[in-house]
């Protein structure tokens, strides 16, 4: 995720090193780098230029080309890269090294990959996952001792044999994993992958319920006598904010609360001096309670102290665990863990209770339920299965051994890492995630990962003075969180001083970009950035300008991402930020012209549609929407996403201009977006025949597709005999004539523009200046808004021409 920079000599040692390698590069990896580098100045990026130039702005580079692997391209594992060559490390093997064709001439060639493989024999040609997922043979055959230690056909439940051994002759898997072993001495067994399978059973009759949620009760509050500071102050500010919390009456309400935290000036050892950490709710001011006072009412008691005041806190529940880790280890120092806590006698004896008792989880289709696994006499039951008793209702169950799995005891439910689970299987781990989220805990940790659970709503366990509760700290000294997770990627990049990197994994919704968000943040923050590089808005500008042109709502989620993206933040010798950038790749370009049933469109276009500024509306015919679009972009119906697109549209202008896109380029992003509209609104479709006009009075082409002839496009009042032989541009008064019957050339640099419309012929020259980047490479657009317009100018040429430009 981010890198150390070198000092200036080792830069300039790494350079030449680097210049000798590109001198000893293939003709293949210069072609690609030239590529690239075309790329790069075409988007006008300059991540690899100088990072000394790069310190001067937010850098952000072009995305990764999408590249569809030829034949000759088959990714398989790469050998070489691997250690798995024969022969290629260690004195003695008996194994020479192979040599690719034309490698004498030139040692320094790698080949393909297909190359490579080639020389290992038909075997290495199938990748272990691939065979693994191969169909079973339709013979029996003996099992290879991978395949036996559990990788089973999801469907069929039946062990499945890897076809590298079966294709062995005789089909002795012995001897077939023998001679697989033969050929790579080196190569470890693939792992044995195990397909996680359907749970389907039911057992009719028995209440089968889910474990319920434990609700904890209120974190204990604690009283603190602050005393008041030679400066006349205490030494905390309040802080206002609403929570989500239950009313009397159980329902869920929101409610005004005041936190008394450590004031701005406060560092992390005095605010634990003080007993105050954030997140810590005011309850009392001086034996009177406040949780229903105002603002003013409150300063005004604290004002009223004398010399010290008694606080009543109690900590928020999303931080109650971090709150007691941090007084803890402020009060006593772990030894062996921050958040380490001693069991009592009873507690001990509790647990020995626990495991006398042989509590089980008994897994069912609908989740998994508590049960009490019986002893029975041997012979008593049929091989392989076990008598349990379900504790929600009683009822005896005989039940498949496999249908159990071991639980853990109760003070276990809230483990803050699932490793230290005694019995670690999935019903255990889902039943701690779950206790742990209805107590609004969303963090857990995984041994070295980390699970987030997303909360959802923006809870305030997310603030600048929580991220300096963690400046410093150790990962096993705090509580889980996210920002203990970019903790111990900073400090291990200060202490190793080697890259770090944080992968977010997830499905669509989970949370992974706010979470890479908050990791940002908190990097950012705690790091600092020399003469402030980096800043705060810059980043909050990059990504409104991310969420608006590559941001969709879909059915999993409002606000989806609909592209990868890779942060790299670069850091000095002292550990500050020196520059940042985001890579951008696998942009789901589709969406712009075919959106999926039930999803929307990208952010960007009902932004347009709803904020525009009326000129701005007029010029681009946006003052009357079509019934029918092509590409299914369409006004939001609902008056209050109206207003919100208006305002994100706002928004959205507002951040382009701190990355210092001028209103004429913006307006060249807004024309460009009118043209999507309109080439949608006129019934574009890839599949029918080009229709082309020539627009009089000079020499642009207009292609287009039409479901119909073309007609739309053009004034009706014109339309001789179902042709227009001679018309204008419907509601642009641009005279153009049918050309219908003359190809368009196969290349593309004969557009020269796109559907835009105006007499004043401005919008020609915007859409001719874009198209001008295209071919030429050599527009310098600054930053990755243009990048993505252009991605979708080009998507639309690409709609009509192919792949000419991508
Ligand atoms: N830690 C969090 N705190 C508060 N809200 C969150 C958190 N994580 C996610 N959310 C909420 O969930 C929504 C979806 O999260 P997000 O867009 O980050 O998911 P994602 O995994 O990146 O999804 P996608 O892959 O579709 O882009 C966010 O809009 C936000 O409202």
């Amino acid at each position: 995720m981010f890198h150390l920079i070198k000092k200036d000599k080792e830069r300039e040692s790494l350079r030449k090193e680097k210049k000798e390698k590109k001198d000893r590069m293939s003709q293949a990896d210069l072609c690609s780098l030239e590529e690239m580098s075309v790329r790069r100045g075409f988007f006008g990026l300059h991540r690899g230029a100088s990072k000394r130039d790069s310190k001067t702005r937010l850098e952000i580079s072009s995305p990764i080309p999408i590249k569809v692997a030829s034949d000759a391209e088959l990714s398989l594992t790469d050998i070489q890269a691997e250690g798995g060559v024969p022969g290629e490390e260690g004195g003695g093997d008996p194994h020479p090294p192979l040599l690719l064709p034309g490698a004498e001439k030139d040692p320094h060639r790698r080949g393909s990959v297909k190359e490579r493989a080639a020389m290992f024999g038909p075997v290495l040609a199938k990748t272990p996952s691939q065979a693994l997922m191969d169909p079973p043979p339709a013979l029996p055959l003996p099992l290879a001792p991978a395949a036996a230690d559990g990788f089973a056909d999801a469907r069929s439940g039946e062990p499945v044999q890897s076809p590298a051994l079966a294709s062995h002759p005789g089909g002795d898997a012995a001897a077939a994993a023998a001679a697989v072993v033969g050929e790579y001495p080196r190569q470890r067994p693939p792992p044995a992958t195990r397909v996680p399978e359907l749970v389907e059973k039911t057992f009719p009759g028995a209440d089968l319920a889910l474990p319920a949620v434990a609700l904890q009760p209120p974190p204990s509050p604690r009283v603190l006598d602050v005393a008041r500071r030679d400066t006349g102050d205490f030494g905390f500010s309040l802080r206002r904010t609403t929570l989500m919390e239950r009313g009397a009456d159980g329902r869920p309400c929101r409610r005004v609360v005041h936190f008394a935290e450590p004031g701005a000036s406060t560092t992390r050892d005095r605010a634990l001096g003080l007993g105050l950490v954030p997140g810590d709710r005011l309850v009392e001011i001086n034996g009177v309670g406040v949780e229903s006072r105002s603002r003013d009412d409150i300063v005004e008691m604290i004002r009223r102290s004398g010399d010290s005041v008694r606080l009543k806190v109690r900590p928020i529940s999303e931080l109650s665990e971090l709150n007691l880790c941090w007084l803890r280890n402020y009060q006593d120092p772990p030894r062996r863990g921050g958040c380490y806590e001693g069991k009592t006698e009873e507690q001990l004896a509790a647990e020995q209770a626990w495991y006398l008792t042989d509590k089980v989880w008994l897994v069912h289709k609908d989740g998994f339920s508590l049960a009490t696994l019986l002893k029975t006499e041997a012979g008593s039951l049929p091989e392989g299965k076990v008598k349990v008793r379900l504790d929600s209702d009683g009822s005896l169950l005989e039940v498949d051994e496999d249908d159990v799995e071991k639980a853990n005891p109760p003070h276990l439910d809230r483990v803050e890492d699932l490793g230290s689970l005694r019995s670690l299987n999935e019903s255990s781990v889902i039943h701690t995630l779950r206790q742990r989220y209805g107590g609004n805990l969303a963090h857990t940790h995984a041994g070295p990962h980390m699970v987030v659970l997303n909360p959802v709503s923006t809870p305030a366990m997310y603030s600048e003075k929580v991220m300096h509760m963690f400046k410093g700290c150790r990962r096993e000294d705090t509580a889980p969180h996210i920002y203990a997770m970019a903790q111990t990627a900073y400090r291990s990049l200060l202490t190793t001083r080697q890259d770090q990197s944080v992968v977010l994994l997830g499905k669509s919704g989970s949370g992974k970009t706010t979470s890479a968000q908050h990791l940002v943040q908190y990097l950012v923050t705690i790091a600092g950035s020399p003469s402030r590089t980096f800043s705060a808005e810059k980043w909050q500008a990059v990504y409104t300008a991310l969420e608006a042109f590559g941001h969709a709502s879909t059915s999993l989620n409002p606000n989806a991402s609909r592209f990868t993206h890779v942060v790299a933040l670069d850091f000095d010798q002292a550990g500050q930020v020196t520059s940042a950038s985001i890579q951008t790749m696998l942009l789901e370009k589709t969406r712009v012209t075919r959106r999926p049933e039930g999803e929307a469109t990208f952010n960007v276009f009902y932004y347009l549609l709803a904020g525009v500024d009326s000129s701005m509306r007029t010029e681009l015919h946006l003052n009357h929407f079509a019934e029918n679009h092509a590409f299914g972009i369409a006004p939001h119906q609902k008056a209050e996403d109206k207003q919100r697109a208006a305002q994100q549209f706002s928004k959205l202008q507002a951040a382009l201009k701190v990355l210092g896109v001028s209103g004429e380029e913006q307006k060249a992003f807004w024309l460009v977006l009118g043209a999507i509209y309109h080439l949608g609104a006129a019934g574009a479709t890839k599949e029918r025949p080009l229709f082309t006009l020539q627009v009089s009075g000079g020499d642009e082409m207009l292609l287009i597709g039409s479901e119909r002839d073309g007609s739309d496009l053009m004034s009706e009042s014109s339309l001789t005999g179902g042709r227009p032989a001679a018309s204008e541009l419907r509601g642009t008064g641009v005279p153009c004539q049918d050309i219908n019957n003359q190809r368009p050339p196969a290349r593309a640099p004969a557009v020269s523009g796109l559907l835009m419309g105006s007499r004043s012929g401005r919008r020609w020259f915007w859409a001719s200046q874009l198209k001008a980047a295209l071919l030429s490479g050599s527009q310098s657009s600054r930053d990755i808004v243009s990048l993505y317009v252009l991605k979708f100018f080009s998507l639309c040429l690409f709609f009509f021409f192919g792949d000419v430009f991508l």
